[in-house]
């Protein structure tokens, strides 16, 4: 297959006469089989991992992508593990064996078979040591023990069946995936992105998936999880980035966060549009013609009062302010310069008013006049100005209390760059103004001009740097760019290599329609971050996953309901994952207590394996605190060389710690580990992680809950009551 489509590449490369038509086909060839090519490359690894063998003596093989004989019938060599043929393999138990005889588990190095583990299913006989429920146990079990590298792996071979039925879900609305830490949610969440993207190619390759994470370090742990299953084209990204042109990664502290992620926020920049339209103090005197013309309050009033009356977005009402205001001039100067001296009566037909009014619409100085009272604005620049000035804060926020007023100020020589917050109130801007519409154009030529700087000056470079001598060992393609390819082409190539990349147009557009939209960590998006989600997917088509227990962001919700109502009403769905693939029962254990103490009414999730080993506490004093969080987390490294391990400590002393550690260890704070897993954490003063925050009773249960295999507490301060070790 893959020296196949590698000819069939290339034979596109070279075949193109050069017309449009046959560039963007030769394009869209080359987008194609560079894709499988990729796909066959992740596929290399573990290809082939399960077959079932049925009652009925039918033996089917899984794998990671289908492959078809090339014989006359195309015959299945292998199924994809998400075709429905392939589902048993995740659904039978010895319980429900549904007409499987025998699930056999191949496990391969290179091409090389390894290990294989059969399953008997049909001997109606229930293993002593199988749950019942857990399919592949063997496998799976391996696939939990083993050492952590850093980054996500994809769990193909050993999805259970409760994941199953989500990752498989038909439901075409908002589907809300609620489950403890290390329920696999995060891993459910982009298996579902590559089944959806199997089922519903044609779709969704056209319209592109979203997947929205907590930050930047989260996604690149996730990162290589879909392109290991062959999918190259989903769009990842974090809320701070959402906003095109803007890249937003500094937090808000906890109390902004709060509020500029509450709804009172809409209001607030609905407040803050209005005031820049504002009226004159005193009249303002501009010439035309060499007559005076005098733009008084009840003037730009009355414009006003027509412009917000067409209930426009701001920038979209500015022609009916400057029509009705020119209107008025053209009136007064056509009294002024055309009443008769005999009886005053005005001496101009109504054209040569208009004939005033359109003069005056090119004139530059009344022009510049009137746009003080209804300019043209931006989302950033008027999001900038209002944050930075403690008066306009103050008049968009009538009724608040000064701490909240200062709580959104923004000291304006800390830089202009943008909050996380911040983005959510861009988005919302971006609609009360009305910006995108009408810029399109505008932006594309832009777009244009810059590609073609670019383009050129990629080209100086590469013929530039080409030695002479070596010339002729040069791939005979890339002498054929030399000949080929002046910069306006080269330009061109890549408006169209744009128009076929779904995920970049998407990311650069912000009123784009995504056709799926997956939110993880959703617990922690605030109010007017659901806002701005929701502007990217208008048909509500979602998978929604997180834990309402793990919520650290003040804004964040403690309810789906609240949440999503306002946007499907009742109609969403929700699924629980009750079992705990990452943290051990030893462990669980320990914050099975905060949990309790964060809701009783709630159950921790169950660990499906025990580590051996229980966590250790030591207790130190409060200035040997930093010494020995460090010393733990090296005696843990030494102790168990493989995997990856990291110190979770409270916000006033992680900068401490991580300059005393070095950069080989790896120091968070607890916002910053949301997500992750290691094999072993040293979490630092529980008291202090639980008092530096409204939720901080949450964040300890996330910190608490992020080891694999082992867990080291340290403190100095009194271990909160909540916290039952033996
Ligand atoms: N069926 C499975 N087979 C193998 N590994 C699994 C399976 N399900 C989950 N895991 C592993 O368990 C760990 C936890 O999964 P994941 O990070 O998706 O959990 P989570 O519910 O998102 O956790 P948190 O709420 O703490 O972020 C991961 O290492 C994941 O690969």
């Amino acid at each position: 297959m893959r020296q196949s489509t590698g000819r069939r590449l290339r034979t596109a490369l070279v075949e193109s006469d050069g017309t449009p038509q046959s560039q963007s086909e030769r394009e869209s060839y080359e987008r194609m089989y560079s894709d499988d090519l990729t796909k066959y490359d992740a596929a290399e690894h573990n290809l082939y991992f399960g077959r079932l063998d049925l009652d009925d003596g039918e033996t089917r093989r899984i794998g990671r992508i289908g492959i078809l004989d090339d014989d006359e019938q195309d015959t299945t060599l292998l199924l994809d593990w998400r075709a429905p043929l392939a589902r048993p393999f995740y659904l039978a138990t010895p319980a429900a064996p549904d007409s499987v005889a025998l699930r056999r588990h191949v496990r391969t190095r290179n091409r090389r078979v390894v290990a294989v583990n059969d399953e008997r299913l049909d001997s109606g006989d229930l293993d002593a040591t199988s749950r019942g429920d857990v399919v592949n146990e063997a496998a799976l079990i391996g696939a939990l023990n083993a050492a952590r590298t850093g980054e996500m792996t994809d769990i193909v071979e050993t999805i259970q069946r409760e994941q199953d039925i989500i990752i498989r879900s038909s439901h075409r609305g908002v589907t809300v995936v609620q489950g403890g830490p290390g329920t696999g949610k995060t891993a459910v969440a982009l298996h579902r992105a590559a089944y959806l993207l199997y089922t519903h190619r044609e779709i969704l390759g056209r319209s592109g998936v979203l997947i929205i994470g907590p930050n930047d370090d989260f996604l690149r742990y996730i990162g290589q999880v879909l392109p290991s299953l062959g999918e190259t084209g989903v769009l990842l990204s974090t809320v701070g980035d959402l906003y095109p042109g803007v890249s937003a990664d500094r937090p808000d502290d906890r109390h902004a966060a709060g509020v500029k992620g509450d709804l009172a926020m809409v209001e607030v920049l609905r407040t803050a549009v209005r005031e820049a339209q504002i009226l004159p103090t005193e009249p303002v005197t501009v010439r035309f013609d060499g007559y005076p013309l005098v733009i008084d309050r009840a003037l730009v009033k009355r414009a006003r009062g027509r412009a917000r009356s067409s209930r426009r977005p701001h920038n979209q009402a500015r022609p009916i302010f400057l029509r009705s205001a020119l209107d008025a001039l053209a009136e007064q100067h056509a009294t002024r310069i055309g009443s008769s001296t005999i009886d005053g009566s005005q001496l101009m037909s109504a054209g040569d008013v208009a004939d005033i009014r359109d003069e005056m619409e090119q004139d530059p100085t009344i022009l510049r006049a009137l746009a003080r009272f209804w300019p043209q604005l931006t989302p950033d620049g008027l999001l900038r100005e209002v944050l930075s000035d403690p008066d306009r804060i103050r008049v968009a926020t009538p009724g608040w209390g000064a701490d909240e007023r200062d709580a959104l100020w923004r000291d304006p020589r800390a830089g202009t760059g943008f909050t996380v917050g911040d983005v959510p109130l861009l988005d919302e801007l971006a609609e009360i103004i009305g910006f995108d519409a009408g810029d399109d154009e505008r932006e594309q030529q832009a777009q244009w001009r810059r590609q073609l700087t670019e383009a050129q000056d990629a080209l100086d470079i590469l013929t530039g740097s080409a030695p002479q001598d070596l010339e002729d060992e040069l791939d005979p393609e890339i002498l054929m760019a030399y000949d080929l390819i002046d910069a306006e082409q080269l330009a061109s190539r890549q408006t169209r290599r744009q128009t076929l990349t779904t995920a970049e147009r998407a990311h650069a557009d912000r009123t784009w329609a995504f056709g799926h939209v997956i939110v993880d960590e959703a617990q922690e998006i605030s109010a007017m971050g659901w806002r701005m989600i929701m502007r990217r997917i208008p048909n509500r088509w979602m998978t929604i996953i997180g834990d309402t227990a793990q919520t650290g962001d003040p804004a964040g919700t403690s309810d789906w309901g609240s949440v999503l109502e306002p946007y499907v009403a009742a109609r969403w769905r929700q699924h629980d994952l009750t079992v705990n693939y990452r943290t051990p029962a030893e462990i669980m254990t320990v914050a099975a207590g905060v949990l309790a103490a964060i809701d009783p009414t709630r159950t921790p999730p169950t660990s499906i394996r025990r580590a051996g080993v229980a966590p250790t506490v030591l207790r130190v004093s409060s200035d040997g605190i930093i010494d020995a969080a460090i010393t733990a987390d090296i005696a843990g490294h030494d102790a168990d060389a493989a995997g990856v391990s990291a110190i979770i400590a409270p916000d006033a002393i992680v900068d401490e710690i991580a300059a005393a550690a070095g950069a080989d260890v790896r120091v968070l704070a607890v916002t910053a580990c949301k997500g992750l897993e290691f094999d072993r954490t040293v979490v630092v003063e529980p008291a202090a992680i639980i008092a530096q925050s409204p939720r901080g009773l949450n964040d300890l249960y996330v910190a608490l809950t992020r080891a694999t295999q082992r867990l080291t507490l340290i403190h100095a301060a009194d271990l909160p009551d909540c916290l039952t070790l033996d």
